[in-house]
């Protein structure tokens, strides 16, 4: 806006609001700039009982309020009030002649619409709060904003009564207005339209998987023919993955509070690739019951483990790979203590996520200027729908997630060697869960609820076995070979027997695995020569 621009004067406004956050200081404001109001229903009892003079629409449209309030403003005398261009000498001339009075204000608020399907209301109440009058009134005004203001959000009365007493809004100010009630009457139309496609075209819906799920899987998803979303700026960001990429945090409307609505408490602004690790390390440390950590680098786990506590959590964790820990991105299932903290402080971290911050934690680590403290959203979750952009469209899929029945051992398959006793069971599962938050091919190696050796996206299978082994034998620098003695995962079946010799020979002692390979055969047979214990799962946990 610059100074020089011109306002258009507000002498009479439209109200009409579900919410009734701040009516009264509204109505009462405008009423003290001079603005006549006009109002439906209960918003104009509501102001009137306020003291304010007001009056109801129905005195204007000259026709009741009807249909239990599927008509009130759904009238011309509404409508070509909010849509006459008052810069136009034919168009004021037919509201002269048609004996109808222009609003310069509209205040409207939408029927809780989302609310009421997440409440769990049947379809007949949601269908009545689709609201149609309030829409029609917005769009109108915002179309309109060359004479006329649109106000969608309580938070803005304060300005609006303000600009009232000032001389009313600039154009920039109303085409600022209409963008945001444009993108409000749109998300609130993404909505309804994913809920009826949902609901009321189920036929043409897509149902998945077409085989029978592993236990304790979801049996079907729909994936209804339109799929929009509604995307709200959070905030701009430094720069995207690389310096030359400009970038934005967005939220998704109704999403489930996740890290994009996570809130930093210290340290720098987060970074793209801040987030996109904060994702992966959260993904990883929630997937576990116990206190556990997860360190990432790339999004790739350097260090996984569980604990009594969440400092002896952090300690394993870090011991796999101390190299890689450093500049990494940290996130806990619990709330990270000052024993933790103390830990943390000493390693060059970027960023911590976690559901909360012990008072003694927050004090040792915000002296750290560098480091980032995310805290989570209460309730976070994942969707259960996730969406991969490539080029041209969107890929959707069921969340793969960690079934409480379908990962557990109770379900898997003894396939070669005796059954595991308690603690290597333990750590087989263990490896089973922290697996899939590895790139795909993954090979894990764990001990005592820690990963000792991690082999990261490679393109094929026996690579990322090497890869594991040479990382537990090295990595913490101290000469113990940490393979030997270990348990193993592998997020995929193994092809040939070749990974798993090679895991054999490191001195690898059970190995967890999904199955399915047509040369299954071999690979137990090599399993049972070596004494190998080894349990297939039936399911696969493919990462990219
Ligand atoms: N049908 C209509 O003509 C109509 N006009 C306005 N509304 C909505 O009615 C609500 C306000 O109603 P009340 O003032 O009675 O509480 C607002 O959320 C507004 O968006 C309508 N309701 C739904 O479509």
């Amino acid at each position: 806006m610059t100074s020089a621009e011109s306002t258009q004067p507000i002498t009479r406004a439209l109200v009409s609001v579900y919410d009734k956050t701040g009516l009264e200081d509204l109505a009462r404001g405008l009423h003290e700039a001079g603005v006549e109001l006009v109002s439906t229903g209960s918003t104009a009892s509501r102001i009137a009982a306020a003291g304010v003079p007001v009056t109801e629409v129905s005195e204007i449209t000259g026709f009741p309020e009807c249909l239990d309030g599927r008509v009130k403003t759904l009238h011309p005398r509404v409508h070509a009030g909010i849509l006459a261009d008052r810069r136009r000498e034919d168009h004021r001339a037919q509201l002269e002649e048609l004996e109808v009075q222009p609003f310069d204000l509209v205040v409207v608020n939408l029927y809780p619409f989302a609310e009421t399907v997440a409440s769990g209301a049947s379809e007949e109440e949601i269908i009545e709060k689709i609201d149609i009058g309030g829409p029609s009134m917005v769009r109108a005004a915002a179309k309109n904003h060359a004479s006329v203001a649109v106000v969608v959000d309580p938070l803005r009365y304060s300005e609006t009564v303000a600009a009232a007493k000032e001389g009313g809004f600039t154009l920039s100010q109303r085409k600022r207005l209409a963008a945001l009630a444009f993108a409000h009457t749109a998300a609130y139309d993404t909505a309804v339209a994913r809920w009826t496609s949902t609901e009321f075209d189920a036929d043409s819906a897509t149902d998945v998987p077409s085989t029978a799920p592993a236990p304790g899987r979801r049996a079907k998803l729909h994936f209804p023919p339109y799929a929009g979303l509604a995307l709200e700026r959070v905030s701009t960001l430094r720069y995207g993955e690389n310096s030359h990429q400009p970038a934005a945090l967005y939220a998704e409307d109704g999403a489930a509070p996740g890290i994009a609505q996570a809130q930093v408490l210290h340290g720098k602004a987060m970074s793209y690739n801040n987030y996109v690790d904060a994702d992966a390390a959260v993904r990883t440390a929630y997937d576990f019951a116990q206190p556990a950590v997860a360190i990432i680098k790339h999004a790739n786990p350097c260090g996984v483990a569980v604990g009594e506590t969440i400092a002896q959590a952090h300690c394993a964790a870090h011991a796999c790979d101390p190299l890689s820990a450093f500049g990494g991105v940290i996130a806990t299932n619990r709330e990270v203590s000052a024993e933790m903290a103390q830990t943390v402080s000493e390693i060059f971290t970027e960023v911590i996520a976690a559901p909360s911050f012990a008072p003694e934690a927050l004090e040792i680590l915000t002296k750290k200027k560098n480091i980032r403290l995310l805290q989570l959203a209460e309730g976070h979750s994942r969707d259960a729908v996730e969406y991969k952009q490539i080029s041209g469209g969107m890929l959707l899929q069921a969340s793969d997630a960690i079934s409480a029945e379908g990962d557990s051992p109770a379900h898997w398959k003894l396939a070669a060697g005796t059954p595991a006793d308690e603690q290597t069971l333990a750590d087989l599962e263990f490896a089973w869960r922290a697996v899939r938050s590895v790139k795909s091919n993954a090979i894990l190696l764990a001990h005592q609820g820690a990963t000792v050796g991690i082999g990261m996206g490679q393109v094929n299978r026996l690579d990322s076995c090497r890869l594991a082994v040479q990382r537990a034998n090295t990595l913490a620098g101290d000469g113990v070979e940490r393979a030997r003695g270990s348990v193993a995962a592998s997020d995929a079946f193994f092809p040939f027997a070749d990974g798993l010799q090679s895991l054999i020979a490191a001195g690898v002692r059970a190995v967890v695995q999904p199955g399915g390979s047509q040369r299954d055969e071999e690979v137990v047979a090599a399993a049972s020569e070596a004494g190998l214990t080894m349990y297939l799962t039936g399911a696969r946990h493919f990462f990219h």
